[in-house]
């Protein structure tokens, strides 16, 4: 009997990242997506790569010490030596630590997750009780949910102590963050899962966008 074949998980984060590019999510070499392996190892695209368009050399593997392994070592993981992981992979790895059960991480910019995390000044998104946040397993009669947001900074690093200082005291309504003015970024059990979440909370986002344009009243607005 034939052994099943290995499928390396790096295709179908280049399967995803072409989708979520054809979105308009992944533009001008934006956003970053990864998948861990059973040895808690990940695959992270590289960065400045045209999401669009990825290979498999366009895409570094962190070990769990945080460390791409070099060039010239035994286990080479790193394509070429001007090839760097993505600028954000300290947010990566900071989530993969926090929720030991994510196997995926993706993040995108869409131009509706930049709008709505200046709907409100705080550090939470109200989201509209719509159907959809089912996909995101929020299964409540007219669910009072939130998104948690965080302010950009230069240095990712100061996302990522922020990040980490606030979902280890508050845990997250849901498995997804916003990054004020850039992004939003989901954790998953699957790399199917994480489609589908990045899929559903911009779906969230562009109804909240659509409802203020249309006077919907209170989507996205905080609430007392
Ligand atoms: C033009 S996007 C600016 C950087 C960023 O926010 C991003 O998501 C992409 O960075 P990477 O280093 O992963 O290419
Ligand atoms: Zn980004």
């Amino acid at each position: 009997m034939n052994s099943p074949k290995l499928i390396d998980p790096r295709l179908e984060l280049i399967c995803a990242a072409r989708h979520f590019y054809q979105q308009g999510w992944m533009v001008g070499t934006s956003g970053n997506l990864s998948v861990r392996l059973p040895d808690h190892s990940f695959w992270i695209t590289a960065s400045g790569q045209c999401k669009g368009e990825l290979e498999l050399g366009d895409f570094v593997r962190i070990y769990p010490n945080g460390t791409a392994c070099p060039e010239g070592s035994r286990r080479v993981e790193k394509p070429s030596p001007d090839v760097k992981p993505s600028a954000e992979t300290a947010i990566h790895q900071v989530l993969y630590a926090l929720f030991p059960e994510a196997t995926s991480c993706y993040h995108v910019h869409s131009v509706e997750a930049n709008l709505v995390s200046r709907f409100v000044k705080g550090d939470t998104l109200p989201l509209p009780p719509l159907e959809m946040l089912k996909g995101l397993g929020v299964w409540e009669e007219n669910p009072d949910c939130a998104m948690s947001i965080f302010d950009n900074h230069l240095q990712v690093s100061c996302i990522v102590d922020e990040i980490k200082e606030r979902f280890r005291t508050i845990p997250p309504q849901l498995s997804a963050l916003l990054i004020r003015d850039h992004g939003v970024t989901i954790w998953a059990p699957s790399a199917k899962t994480a489609r589908n979440y990045i899929e559903l909370v911009e779906y969230i986002f562009r109804y909240m966008v659509a409802a203020r344009g249309v006077g919907v009243w209170g989507v996205g607005e905080e609430r007392d």
